[in-house]
């Protein structure tokens, strides 16, 4: 497994600024990560694809910005529901993934839902959960309105899509995600700007009661 922890900011030739996002693919095995990695990079469904985990990447232009989408798809160990801490820091954003034929694949979104909203840094983290193969409508075993419901409890955003028939859903998928991602920079952006008026404000009164 290479991990490449890139740097935020890319100065682009033209000076111009390139904004990186870094993109965390999670989900119990064979829900379909790897497949929408790849339709999302190449527009194809392959079928069949190899035990890599690996970081891939794409540029995309986001209302006139460049954005360079770096996608990390995990591997998962069978039903389980962990990740690293590593995984956690170098996220600006998660993908969780189920499969609407397996009900035990959503109850691992559930449970790393759960694990993400404990952590420090990724409590407020924008995710986006995915129900996959709806291709397979006879089969389904989680339906919508249960997606739905967790990502409205969960604050998250929702899709159900084939990676096996559309591109345009997963497209969806990432670039919903990516406006998350752009939207909580901002507010932590404004927020810390206030924070530093309470603090320079905070400091001349309290130079003031102190003389
Ligand atoms: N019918 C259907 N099959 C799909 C779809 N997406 C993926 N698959 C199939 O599901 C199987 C698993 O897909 P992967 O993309 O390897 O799943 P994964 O989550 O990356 O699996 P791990 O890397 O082992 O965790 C493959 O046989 C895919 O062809 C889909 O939208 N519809």
């Amino acid at each position: 497994m290479v991990v490449e922890v890139k740097s935020r900011m890319e100065a682009t030739e033209a000076n111009q600024q390139r904004v990186e996002t870094n993109i965390l693919l999670l989900g119990a095995h064979s829900v379909g990560k790897t497949a929408l990695t790849v339709r999302f990079l190449t527009r194809r469904f392959i079928g069949e694809y190899g035990d890599i985990e690996s970081i891939y990447s794409r540029v995309d232009r986001v209302d006139g910005q460049e954005i360079c989408i770096n996608i990390w798809d995990s591997q998962a160990g069978g039903k389980s529901c962990s990740f690293s801490d590593k995984q956690l820091q170098w996220a600006d954003g998660m993908v969780l993934v189920y499969d609407i034929c397996d009900r035990a694949s959503f109850e691992v979104v559930r449970q790393q839902l759960q694990l993400i909203r404990r952590s420090r840094k990724m409590s407020m983290a924008p995710v986006v959960i995915v129900g996959n193969k709806r291709d397979l409508q006879h089969r389904r075993s989680v339906s919508g309105e249960e997606g739905h419901l967790l990502a409205m409890t969960e604050r998250c955003g929702f899709f159900e899509v084939s990676a096996a028939e559309t591109y345009h859903g997963v497209l969806l998928v990432f670039h919903r995600l990516v406006d998350l991602v752009r939207e909580t920079r901002a507010l932590r952006k404004s927020m810390a700007g206030v924070r530093g008026i309470v603090r320079s404000v905070s400091a001349v009164f309290g130079k003031k009661r102190a003389e």
